[in-house]
């Protein structure tokens, strides 16, 4: 995975369809990040189509509300109280959009169009392609591939909500291979904890004596997922387990 993932200088189209070096995937991808208006840098946006702007702005609006409720009702779920994850992300989260092209791959064999990793954010909402199938999440060391959908989000729990949840929610390993034939576009909406708002921790309500503390604490997780990666530590997770 790219080792800049999440960071917020990155912001723009990344071409990553080179056999011989390949970090994130076979893959072309625009990056974005949707308000606050701080980060989001309008002149790197598509000027074209004309609305983009404006579909972006109201979709991700929505998936905002949507986060809430979700985030919510996993909370009360656990019998906790409903703003218990919601808390951790801060007044101002942060919401990548990444807009991923995967074109047909001459070595399906070899390369993967994203290779397997588990997402850093707290929640990942993905719009998968209609038509061409691609996202596999890993199961019990078997591989499998999320049905095609039109129309409807996928929701993948990420890294963050694993730690808050301590361990009941876990943030699967996923991935998309490469297709020599048919090319794929998927787009994938990252809603992370605001970095330097306080530690991204288990929740209190879900530690006793029978079920112990199983993650450590951690300030600015997008950071530490960032510096693990660099020293090639594939899934930077599991150096927060006790
Ligand atoms: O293309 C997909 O379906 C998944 C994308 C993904 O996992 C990611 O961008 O982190
Ligand atoms: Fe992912």
């Amino acid at each position: 995975m790219n080792t800049s993932f999440l960071d917020e200088a990155l912001e723009g189209y990344v071409c990553n369809t080179h056999k011989d070096y390949q970090t994130i995937g076979w893959t072309e991808r625009l990056y974005l990040h949707v308000p606050p208006e701080s980060i989001s840098n309008f002149q790197k946006w598509p000027q074209k189509p004309e609305n983009f702007r404006r579909v972006l702005l109201e979709y991700t609006e929505k998936l905002r509300v949507l986060n809430e409720i979700i985030l919510k009702a996993m909370a009360k779920s656990l019998n906790l109280d409903e703003n218990c994850f919601l808390h951790q992300f801060g007044g101002n989260q942060r919401l990548l959009s990444t807009f991923n092209f995967y074109p047909p791959c001459p070595w399906p064999d070899v390369l993967d169009a994203n290779k397997p990793h588990s997402d850093p954010s707290g929640i990942t909402f993905i719009l998968q392609d209609d038509e061409v199938e691609g996202l596999q999440v890993l199961k019990k060391n078997q591989w499998h591939t999320t049905p095609l959908a039109p129309d409807a989000i996928v929701v993948n729990v990420g890294d963050q909500v694993e730690i808050m949840s301590n361990g009941i929610f876990k943030s699967p390993i996923h991935r998309v291979p490469t297709n020599n034939k048919r090319e794929r576009i998927s787009l994938a909406f990252f809603f992370c904890p605001e970095p330097s708002f306080g530690e991204i921790k288990p929740a209190e309500g879900l530690i006793d004596e029978k079920n112990p503390r199983l993650y450590k604490n951690v300030i600015d997780y997008l950071r530490h997922f960032r510096e693990n990666i660099q020293h090639g530590i594939t899934r930077p997770l599991d150096a927060l387990k006790i």
